[in-house]
């Protein structure tokens, strides 16, 4: 009887769509098995495909390419150790969420998944259909349970699976980061352990997939829930674990236990990771930004110089009349501690001669909001010229806050592809960029240590510089309120009487609560941006763009 197993896990950053580079990377990683003289190499959920694949997987085409790279992969994995690969299946015409275990030349077991997630950013039950409970699979001598990452956020799946002789829990999971997930893991699969008393292994991806970003930090657990093994968030790795087993059954060697950052650290990698896999993997070496000498674009850049380089980052002041020299020196600044490439266009002529193309239409009429507007709207009209000319991709700036109550202009600053920071409510910039300032990770952070944005970026009162003396302050509550206001209806879906029991006062929270309904059709137009809560905008949180209902809930 074995007494020894070696486990290899490979948690690494697959991408949607690629099944021939994926596969690749399977295959290294099982031969980096082969070489350490692994029992079985186990990949993710979903490897050969990537994830989420949403609709692309119900594709007759995609899904039997996907399958075949499966069955090539085992063919090609015959000699040495099994190989197991999470990947679409399909039986008696029904699509699955299957994990594939390939051991001389052949697939010999396909595990199906069982619980479909259907919440949040899921929609696994529009995808595939839920397989039976099933059993263990052998490889060797030993039999291992795969339930398939939200098959194990149940008791069932896993006591099935003890119940008919599993020795030990392989569990291979896509799942996507929000801030302190780590928590929520652990404790579900603390919980598999305690019931079941087997040890458990969770694998999980790493790497961005438009919104969201799979978080790595796969984990060992001995039974009792003891840590044997932790592997690092947001890293590529392949690593070992060795199981023996005694007159308890199996154990796991303990190996390294990574350090894992605190939320503010993770919520920034995060970003950086998303933005990085998202120009990498759609094909963009550099991106450009507007810089106005604010907060947010402040963050912004460095984001984008952490994950890219400073060199592939260019950052373009557009002033107009209402810029204040501060701004321009703050630009100006954030630049020279970033060390990327500055522009500088001015919009006084451009906007002067579309005023003067609206004349006579506007005749008679008072300057509002349109003209605000306008220079808004020229930028991004100047920044998109440059994205065709450079082939570099515009980043938008817009903040959580922002983004609730529809405090943008579309097709102005709205314009661009992607959003780093469309997840972080204005209060947790303020935090980020203090972090970032006095935080260097040099591992994964392309930019240079230091103060990157001057302390008196962060500390000035927030203003779009649209008309003269503005302030964000004049048109919205003081952001520490609005934020606060926003958790609770936009996070916590509160009502406007729960708004009003914690404390605010009830004309503002039915003012946030009408910005947040009457933005949608912004939100709609959107650019993506990273995920780091369990209620982001676009697929965690979707409400219909028409809608005239109003919390009627405390008068
Ligand atoms: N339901 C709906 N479906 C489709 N379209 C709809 C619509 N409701 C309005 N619209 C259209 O949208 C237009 C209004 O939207 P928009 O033109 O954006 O204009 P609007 O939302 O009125 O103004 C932009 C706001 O964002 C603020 N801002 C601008 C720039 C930067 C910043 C910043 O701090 O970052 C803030 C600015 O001070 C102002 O409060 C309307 O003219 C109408 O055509
Ligand atoms: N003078 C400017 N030069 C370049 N870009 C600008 C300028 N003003 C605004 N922008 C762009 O439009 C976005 C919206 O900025 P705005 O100043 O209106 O408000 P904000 O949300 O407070 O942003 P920030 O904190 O970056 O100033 C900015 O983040 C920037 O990308
Ligand atoms: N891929 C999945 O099944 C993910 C669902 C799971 N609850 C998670 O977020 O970790």
């Amino acid at each position: 009887m074995t007494d020894k197993f070696r486990l290899t896990l490979a948690q690494l950053n697959p991408t949607v769509g690629d099944i021939d580079s994926n596969a690749a990377k399977a295959r290294a990683a099982w031969e980096a098995g082969c070489a350490a003289g692994a029992d079985l190499v186990a990949l993710p959920e979903m490897f050969i495909t990537g994830y989420n694949t949403q609709d692309l997987v119900m594709k007759q085409v995609f899904h039997e390419t996907a399958i075949a790279a499966v069955e090539a992969l085992a063919r090609d994995c015959a000699e040495g150790p099994a190989l197991a690969i999470g990947g679409p299946a399909v039986e008696n015409g029904h699509l699955y969420n299957g994990y594939y275990i390939c051991k001389g030349g052949r697939i010999v077991s396909t595990v199906l998944k069982h619980h479909l997630p259907n919440e949040t950013v899921f929609d696994e039950v529009r995808l595939f259909d839920s397989g039976p409970l099933g059993g263990p699979y052998a490889v060797g001598n030993v039999r291992i349970g795969s339930p398939i990452c939200e098959d194990a956020w149940h008791e069932d799946v896993a006591e099935t699976l003890a119940e008919t002789g599993a020795e030990f829990l392989l569990v291979p999971n896509g799942s996507p980061y929000f801030r302190n997930k780590i928590e929520v893991r652990q404790n579900m699969m603390v919980a598999r352990v305690v019931e079941t008393g087997l040890p458990l292994v969770y694998l999980n991806m790493v790497g961005g997939q438009d919104d969201q970003v799979f978080d790595g930090g796969s984990f060992v657990l001995n039974p009792h829930g003891e840590l044997a093994l932790q592997l690092p968030v947001f890293d590529a790795v392949i690593a070992h674990v060795d199981f023996e087993r005694g007159p308890e059954g199996w154990r796991a060697v303990p190996g390294d236990k990574a350090h894992l950052p605190d939320a503010c650290e993770q919520d920034y990698r995060c970003m950086v990771e998303a933005l990085r896999d998202y120009c990498g993997k759609t094909g963009f070496s550099k991106v450009l930004l507007g810089l106005s000498g604010g907060v947010d674009s402040a963050i912004v850049a460095t984001i984008a110089c952490d994950a890219l380089g400073p060199e592939n980052v260019r950052c373009v002041m557009l002033p107009s009349e209402y810029t204040s020299e501060a701004s321009l020196e703050d630009a100006e600044a954030v630049v020279k501690a970033l060390g990327c490439r500055y522009d500088y266009v001015p919009i006084a002529k451009g906007r002067a001669a579309i005023t003067e193309s609206l004349a006579p239409l506007f005749e008679g009429r008072a300057a509002d909001i349109t003209e605000e507007n306008i220079q808004s709207r020229l930028r991004g009209l100047l920044l998109m010229a440059m994205s065709n000319k450079f082939g570099e991709m515009l980043l938008t700036t817009g903040n959580k806050s922002e983004v609730a109550v529809g405090y943008a202009t579309i097709y102005g600053d709205m314009a661009g592809g992607y959003n780093p920071i469309k997840d972080l409510y204005k209060t947790r910039v303020f935090e980020t960029c203090r972090w970032r300032n006095t935080n260097h990770r040099p591992e994964w952070m392309k930019g240079p240590a230091g103060e990157v944005i001057p302390v008196r970026v962060i500390d000035k009162p927030p203003s779009a510089e649209l008309r003269e003396d503005q302030r964000d302050e004049d048109s919205l509550p003081p952001y520490e309120v609005l934020d606060a206001i926003l958790e609770m209806l936009v996070d916590g879906d509160a009502s406007v009487a729960e708004c009003v029991a914690a404390g605010f006062d009830r004309d503002t929270v039915k003012r946030v609560e009408h910005l947040l309904y009457i933005s949608e059709y912004k939100r709609f137009q959107s650019a993506p941006g990273a995920r780091l809560t369990p209620r982001s905008f676009w697929l965690d949180r979707r409400y219909p763009i028409v809608n005239r209902w109003r919390d009627p809930s405390a008068g």
